[in-house]
């Protein structure tokens, strides 16, 4: 189990206070299923990335991110709890040490080995990200768990390009990729209002994560553990364990998409 007396061994980033005074949509969360909502009203989320929209992958000293050009519309969701459209901007992941944790959320207090965000922002009401990020409908993330099991060819072709960001800062050109190879097929998902799940925090992200998880195997998720949260030359520390603790519930209801 993980408990704060860890908070020694955690990165910087999660040493700092882990609440945001006021905070009253914080993420992650557990997600427990038999108390979530199914919704009738929330409508089938629809996916459509362009593949050629992908620029490059790179180290932040969090996770790896793979981020796209997102001055068009062509890559972006719509449909299920939003309003408007969302665009593409980055997806990343969290991972543990270990397989038995490495997810942000959880269901029935289930961890899974790692966890998948797809960064989108609202591209009708606001002009930029950075804008969007300050918005309680700003930004819609797409979570996916990856659990154990069969290899994942779509996700190889990711973790054959990680030795070139093994550090922090470091990118590499990548220029064709289609996420959607990421999300599972079956559209049940669950949705609630939550934050960015590392600084800085805010409260503008319309969750919406899938109940299905997608199997990758044991090498893969290694692969992971054998990036960096330091750069080039420092002492090195495995970029492992980069989720944040889970988050009260507070005064909000899950919904789900199905029954
Ligand atoms: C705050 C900001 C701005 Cl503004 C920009 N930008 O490029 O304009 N980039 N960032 C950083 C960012 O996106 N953080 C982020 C943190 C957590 C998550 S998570 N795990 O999915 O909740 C998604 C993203
Ligand atoms: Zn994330």
């Amino acid at each position: 189990s993980r408990k704060n007396t860890r908070n020694a061994s955690l990165h910087p980033l999660w040493q700092s206070p882990l609440t945001i005074p006021g905070g009253t949509r914080q993420s992650p969360i557990n997600i427990q299923w038999r108390d979530s909502v199914y919704d009738p009203f929330l409508k089938p989320l629809k996916i459509s990335y362009d593949p050629t929209t992908c620029l490059h992958i790179w180290n932040n000293g969090y996770s790896f991110l793979v981020e796209f050009d997102d001055s068009t519309d062509r890559s972006i969701i719509v449909g299920g709890p939003l309003e408007n459209q969302y665009r593409l901007k980055q997806f990343h992941f969290h991972w543990g040490a270990i397989n038995d944790w490495g997810s942000e959320h959880t269901v029935d207090s289930k961890f899974y080995p790692a966890e998948l965000h797809l960064v989108h922002w609202n591209a009708v009401e606001y002009p930029n990200f950075e804008e969007a990020v300050m918005e309680g409908n700003g930004l819609a993330v797409i979570g996916v768990f990856l659990k154990l099991g069969a290899r994942h060819e779509g996700l190889q072709t990711l973790v054959d390009a990680l030795p070139a960001v093994r550090h922090k800062d470091t990118v590499i050109e990548f220029d064709v990729f289609d996420p959607s190879c990421l999300i599972p097929s079956c559209p049940d998902y669950w949705t609630y209002a939550g934050s960015l799940t590392t600084p800085p925090l805010t409260e503008s992200v319309t969750w919406i994560i899938k109940k299905k998880p997608i199997e990758v195997d044991e090498d893969q998720l290694e692969a992971f553990r054998t990036l960096l949260f330091t750069s080039d030359g420092e002492e090195e520390r495995r970029m492992v364990d980069n989720f944040r603790p889970l988050q009260p519930l507070m005064n909000r209801t899950v919904r789900s998409s199905f029954h």
